[in-house]
């Protein structure tokens, strides 16, 4: 039988996902999607050729149902969902903060629920996405979810006790490297570079670093120790890092998104 799945509030996420997962062999015809706007569900039937649906026909016809709504506007859509949901579906969230458990108090008894936290570079196909188990999630139902996660990059399975943590790491992870580039295509425009310049300067070395993490196998400090030449340049840079509290300051920030992560459990508008 062919094996619907339907995103449930189509927006930056969900339809990064649906891209890549038509780019990976999934047949249009396969995938719902649904929208709070009629001129968005016409957008992403003509971008993608998927079928818009309401979220009460979703629930009917997909065996698998990806909500990728504001964790702030779950609540609305659950209770919306609640009454047409069998409890065969596979539910898979993909909202920061908000747990599997608030999902089972709400669907009928039984219902999988497989959570997901993703990142942006979905659009890229460089996704990192981790996968955790609800109550009531088989092996299949998280090998489902991989498949799908995985038309966009990298998953990892990990305990729903981590996902918060996860979400400060990964899910925010590339606005810190976004705020990073910024602020250093900053410091090149103040050392007298065109911006234009500065700018690809600073994106062809993170790219680089990136494929030096991702593939030499060297621990980042033995990589930014070869690029530390004794009373060099670089040691000069580390020492203001340092002196600014650089290092303090992102485990700082990252504590605070975890955090943030964990007061959006509620899955409702605050
Ligand atoms: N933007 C990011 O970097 C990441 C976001 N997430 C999570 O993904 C989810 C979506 O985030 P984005 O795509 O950035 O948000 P978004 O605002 O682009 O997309 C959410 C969409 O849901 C629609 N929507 C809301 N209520 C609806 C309803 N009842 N029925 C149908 N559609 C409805 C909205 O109109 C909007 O288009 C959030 O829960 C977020 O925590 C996860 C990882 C990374
Ligand atoms: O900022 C947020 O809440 C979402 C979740 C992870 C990344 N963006």
């Amino acid at each position: 039988m062919t094996q619907k799945v339907a995103v449930l509030g189509t927006g930056k996420i969900g339809e990064a996902l649906l891209s890549g997962m038509i780019g990976a062999g999934w047949a249009p015809a396969d995938l719902l999607v649904t929208a709070r706007r009629p001129e968005r569900a016409d957008e992403l039937r003509a971008r993608h050729g998927v079928t818009p649906v309401t979220n009460a026909e979703a629930a009917k016809n997909a065996d698998t149902l990806i909500l990728t709504v504001k964790p702030q506007d779950m609540g609305t859509l659950l209770d919306e969902l609640a009454p047409h949901v069998p409890a065969d579906r596979l539910i898979i969230s993909g909202a920061a903060g908000v747990p599997t458990s608030f999902f089972e108090e709400r669907l009928a008894p039984g219902t999988p629920v497989v959570r997901v936290m993703t990142n942006t570079p979905a659009l890229v196909d460089e996704a990192m996405s981790v996968v955790s188990a609800g109550t009531h999630a088989t092996e299949a139902h998280l090998a489902h979810a991989d498949e799908i996660f995985g038309a966009v990059g990298k998953t990892l399975r990990v305990p729903e006790s981590q996902q918060d943590a996860c979400t400060a790491l990964s899910g925010s992870g590339p606005a810190y490297f976004f705020y990073l580039v910024e602020a250093m295509t900053d410091a090149g425009i103040l050392l007298g570079l065109p911006r234009d310049k500065a700018h690809d300067l600073i994106v062809q070395s993170a790219i680089g670093a990136a494929k030096m993490l991702r593939d030499s196998g060297e621990h980042p400090v033995r990589l930014r120790e070869n690029v530390t030449s004794p009373a060099g340049t670089t040691i000069n840079a580390i020492r203001e890092l340092e002196n600014h509290g650089v290092r303090a300051a992102l485990i700082a920030a990252l504590e605070a998104a975890r955090d943030r992560s964990r007061e959006l459990a509620s899955g409702t508008k605050d």
